[in-house]
């Protein structure tokens, strides 16, 4: 019996942050069969060029109006601000966009109708969440409620809108502090760079409006701890997890291995979970 291997699908990163150096470092080493990673896109290429040139091989650096000249995929890894810039390209030409600043979607909902009519797909990872496989499934049926508890060390909120906007004194803070408590929606806009996670589990669920986040400041933790509780008619459960910060503080270590696990599955002949 011969072998038939599929054409290798080209893969962009943008953004070489936390996550983007991780998904680099990993298709660099042929992590993910199938999959080669051919152009980045960086803030400063200057910055990056001991990274970069640590790679077996050196993929192209593109701005991000460019890289889908050179991929059929892009992993967007970037500030949330810059979704439109990277996505819009890939999707409005039939190609496929994992997007990692889930928050932003919300923003720029006709991103998805772009892809619809063009073909295209964008790809929220589980991330640095737990349980959007029985949060779909669930979804499927009726889902009563969905909440979400975030915690974080204090540092993790340094910048966001909702602790400035406040005047919240972060060095002030000595005791768990809950930051804020409302819907999916207004906490992805509060805290862009540490909600993805809530509005994932929104667009999962129940949607933006009626998926509902306490978010607290908790000097006692070192990890980036999510709880969500779902009660839905065909189950109720809820999960937690502790997720060890990576080289940014914001972020959890295993949101790269999610995106890498997602790139694994898209080329696996056999495929696991929902
Ligand atoms: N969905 C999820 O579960 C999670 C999502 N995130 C989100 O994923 C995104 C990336 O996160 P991290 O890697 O931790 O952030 P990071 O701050 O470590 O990296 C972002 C990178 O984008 C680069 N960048 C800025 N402007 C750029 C431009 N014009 N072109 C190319 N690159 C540019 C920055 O220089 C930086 O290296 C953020 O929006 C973050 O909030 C983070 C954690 C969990
Ligand atoms: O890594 C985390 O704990 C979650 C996070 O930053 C996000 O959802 O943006």
């Amino acid at each position: 019996m011969t072998t038939q291997p599929r054409p290798r699908r080209r893969v962009a990163i943008a953004g070489l942050g936390a996550i983007g150096k991780a998904i680099a470092r990993e298709l660099d080493r042929g992590g993910v069969d199938g999959m080669a990673l051919e152009a980045v896109a960086s803030a400063d290429p200057a910055k990056h060029r001991g990274f970069l040139q640590s790679l077996q091989t050196l993929p192209r650096v593109r701005t991000l109006d460019r890289l889908w000249e050179e991929a059929d995929l892009v992993i967007e890894a970037a500030p949330s601000r810059l979704l439109r810039e990277i996505v819009e390209p890939f999707v409005s030409r039939g190609k496929s966009a994992i997007v990692m600043s889930a928050a932003a979607l919300l923003d720029n909902p006709d991103l998805i109708d772009i892809a619809k009519a063009n073909g295209g797909q964008i790809i929220v990872p589980t991330g640095a969440l737990i349980g959007l496989d029985a949060v779909t499934a669930a979804a499927v049926g009726t889902i009563h409620s969905v909440r979400m508890i975030t915690r974080k060390p204090v540092d993790g909120f340094r910048g966001a809108p909702f602790v400035i906007d406040n005047g919240i004194d972060l060095d002030r803070v000595d005791a768990p502090l809950k930051l804020f408590e409302g819907t999916a929606r207004q906490a992805g806009k509060g805290f862009p760079a540490n909600l993805n996670v809530a509005v994932a589990l929104s667009l999962a669920g129940i949607g933006p409006d009626r998926t509902m986040v306490e978010i607290w400041a908790d000097p006692s933790v070192t990890r980036n701890t999510h709880r969500i509780e779902v009660d839905a008619d065909s189950a109720r459960f809820s999960m937690t997890i502790e997720n060890v910060p990576s080289e940014n503080p914001k972020t959890g270590m295993i949101t790269a291995l999610s995106a890498i696990a997602l790139l694994r599955k898209m080329e696996a002949p056999l495929q696991i979970g929902t």
